[in-house]
């Protein structure tokens, strides 16, 4: 590489050194004709970012001008520079992560208030104040409660988000994303129910000819003493978003939709609810979760400190299934998808156990019209953590 200053077209490489978390090198060079030494910094070229403005106009992203906003809400305050700029660059990488070629500028506003919320409350505020237009001191003292609220949600047990919501409305898509945006756990309960499901096909709870349909009320059927003693000796856990049933990863075994008829015929066993609610309040009262289900904001977190219910039309959900089955090379028919999803709407939202309902101080999002991004952005601007 030539030198900055003499324009001697040689120079050499002291030191390289990996800095963003290895996302980018750093090298020290020297220029052996003057002496002089400095540093360049190699990054991965991805495609140009461009930021949708509120008034619809369009820039590429700049991360000068996104750390300008941080050292402004930072001023005064103990932050350093190496801090503000690590906070620059976690943001645009965050901003590509979404794979888009465009975003808003309500998007990027929320990254950088995500990112000062955890490193200073001070210029969270200050920030938020700009950004959200705060017209009066009520706006400020609405915000400091809610800090002060989740706070002390974090201290006691760690905050809870609850998503809730019919089959297909794109819970667990949604609730994913919205824990790696926060750096949450996620916890797919729906996986529990259909682990439960998978155990009790194998242990033969539902005869030779498999599920009925999966219309009966298996309770009537089934052994109660005999089922008892199978959940007894049954563990389900979480490692790395998979589910693990007896310490076997049964995540892709159980995404079938003769599991699918399973787990909801054995939601409406109450042994089966009952074990499944204790594991889940026990994982939510020791870290920070994103728990998507049917009963989360109504029955196992009935105090959580954010509640969502995600619903789509259902002709909308069965796309979804279709498409995704599909894309998966499963042989599937539109009509008996969505056939499949009517029914379990019915018996998801009738069952006496726990019954799919919308909490009452839950906020109602239909996804019918939306991307999972917009989704995605809709639940993290409401929270603060
Ligand atoms: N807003 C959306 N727009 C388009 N597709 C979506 C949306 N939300 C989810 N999907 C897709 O719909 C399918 C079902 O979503 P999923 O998250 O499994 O729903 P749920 O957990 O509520 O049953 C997935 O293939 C997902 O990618
Ligand atoms: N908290 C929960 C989660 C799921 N269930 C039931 C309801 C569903 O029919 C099955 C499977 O749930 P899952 O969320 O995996 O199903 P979908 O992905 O929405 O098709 O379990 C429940 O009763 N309570």
């Amino acid at each position: 590489m030539r030198c900055p200053f003499c324009d001697n077209p040689d120079t050499r490489v002291l030191d390289s050194r990996q800095t963003e978390d290895g996302h980018v090198i750093r090298r020290r060079r020297i220029c052996d004709a003057c002496g002089k030494r400095f540093t360049t910094y190699e990054k991965a070229e991805i495609s140009i970012l461009m930021i949708v403005k509120k008034d619809g106009r369009r820039e590429a992203f700049d991360r000068q001008k996104v750390a300008g906003g941080i050292i402004r809400a930072c001023e005064k305050r103990p932050v350093s520079m190496e801090e503000i700029n690590e906070m620059a660059a976690r943001i645009e990488r965050k901003a590509q992560a979404a794979g888009r070629s465009e975003v808003t500028s309500d998007y990027i506003g929320e990254l950088v208030m995500d990112e000062l919320r955890a490193v200073d409350q001070v210029a969270y505020i200050r920030f938020a104040s700009v950004y959200r237009q705060f017209a009066n001191v009520e706006k400020f003292a609405e915000e400091i409660d809610k800090l002060r609220q989740v706070g002390s949600a974090r201290a006691r047990h760690g905050i809870r988000i609850a998503i809730d919501g019919p089959s297909g409305a794109g819970k667990s898509t949604i609730a994913k994303r919205v824990a790696a945006r926060l750096g949450f756990d996620y916890i797919d309960t729906g996986a529990m129910y259909r682990s439960i499901g998978l155990k009790m096909a194998r242990s033969g709870f539902f005869g030779e000819d498999g599920m009925h349909g999966g219309a009966v009320d298996p309770s009537r059927e089934i052994d109660p003493d005999r089922l008892s003693s199978v959940l007894a000796e049954t563990e389900i856990d979480f490692r790395e978003g998979k589910v693990y049933l007896d310490g076997e990863d049964v995540e892709s075994e159980i995404r079938n939709s003769e599991i699918s008829k399973a787990a909801s015929a054995c939601a409406q066993i109450g042994i089966v609810r009952e074990k499944l609610v204790d594991i889940q309040r026990e994982i939510g009262s020791r870290k920070n979760v994103v728990m998507d289900g049917r009963d989360i904001g109504t029955n196992v977190f009935r105090d959580a400190e954010y509640k969502f219910f995600l619903t789509a039309a259902p002709e909308e959900r069965a796309k979804r299934r279709f498409l995704e089955l599909k894309e998966k090379g499963q042989d599937v028919v539109y009509e008996d998808i969505l056939k499949d999803v009517e029914e379990r709407d019915y018996r998801d939202t009738h069952r006496e156990l726990n019954p799919l309902r919308k909490a009452e101080d839950a906020v109602e999002i239909d996804s019918t019209h939306m991307t999972i991004e917009e989704v995605v952005d809709e639940i993290c601007s409401r929270v603060t953590i």
